[in-house]
């Protein structure tokens, strides 16, 4: 099957005052039709710039995105981005957010599938309710039904749970499954949490420092819902950690060794 996304050898710097940091080096990247793919890389090594680039909220300087075949030339309809910045509108209610994307259908029909969609992300009963009278949690699955009820084909997730507790982050994973298991979208998700990314990613990109490449994939079979504590997630998760250069083990060590340089 052709792929969805195709990634082809881009390249983006930032030039100010004569000086050019190059941030993504010759990254090609192919991402299938329904597929989920996560990526993960050392802070500052150029994940958002990456995210911009795919959704076309930035071009590169050389090489291109394809959408269906398609290069991108700026922010399309197939594709709906969710940030950790949030977008929705403080000044409409939660039913006026995920009405306010919608322009086929009468007043009837767009309300209906509002309320639907806050219906299957656990809003119902609050279809009235202003942000401010929400909580974060609550907050973060209107910006989720916001971007699913407009039905985008792809999902651009750029640390969409990164301001939530620990509690929560996990609540919405879950139902970010169940979502995906009735509407197949095509997903990419940067994230930092490496856990997450097991959790949810049928494929691991993990990239490099800046200049950012692609260092390493992993590909993760386990079906859902999976247990992080399965023996092969627990391996790749040291494996990526180790590409990070956050070998535990070693790590350990040394704390231990400071420990004991403490003490003496
Ligand atoms: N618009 C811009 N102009 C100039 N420099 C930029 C711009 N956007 C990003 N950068 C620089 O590009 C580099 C990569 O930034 P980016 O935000 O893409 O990294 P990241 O991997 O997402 O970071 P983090 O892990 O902290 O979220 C950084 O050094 C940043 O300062």
């Amino acid at each position: 099957m052709d792929a969805k996304i195709v990634i082809d050898d881009i390249r983006k710097g930032f030039t100010r005052k004569g000086e050019t940091l190059q941030v993504i080096d010759g990254l090609s990247l192919q991402v299938k039709d329904g597929e989920f793919v996560a990526i993960v890389g050392p802070s500052g090594c150029g994940k958002s710039t990456l995210m911009k680039v795919i959704s076309g909220f930035a071009l590169p300087d050389s090489g291109a995105v394809r959408i269906d075949g398609v290069e991108v030339r700026g922010p399309g309809p197939q594709g709906i981005v969710i940030s950790q910045h949030g977008s929705v509108f403080p000044w409409l209610t939660v039913r006026e957010n995920l009405m306010f994307g919608l322009n086929r259908g009468t007043p009837a029909d767009k309300r209906a599938l509002a309320d639907h969609y806050a219906e299957m992300v656990g809003l119902k009963g609050f279809e009235n309710a202003y942000p401010r009278e929400l909580s974060g949690g609550m907050l973060k699955r209107v910006e989720i039904a916001r971007a699913l009820v407009v039905k985008p084909q792809i999902l651009y997730m750029d640390e969409p749970f990164s301001a939530l507790d620990a509690l929560m982050n996990l609540r919405i994973r879950n139902e970010l499954l169940r979502i995906l298991q009735e509407e197949r979208h095509t997903v990419i998700l940067i994230t930092h949490d490496v856990e997450e990314a097991l959790y949810l990613a049928d494929r691991i990109v993990v990239l490099s420092q800046r200049p950012t490449t692609i260092q390493r994939t992993f590909q993760v079979t386990q079906a859902h819902p999976r247990r992080l504590s399965n023996a092969q997630l627990q391996q790749m998760k040291d494996e990526i950690l180790s590409e990070l250069g956050l070998d535990l083990d070693l790590d350990l060590d040394a704390s231990a060794d400071v420990v004991e340089q403490r003490q003496a």
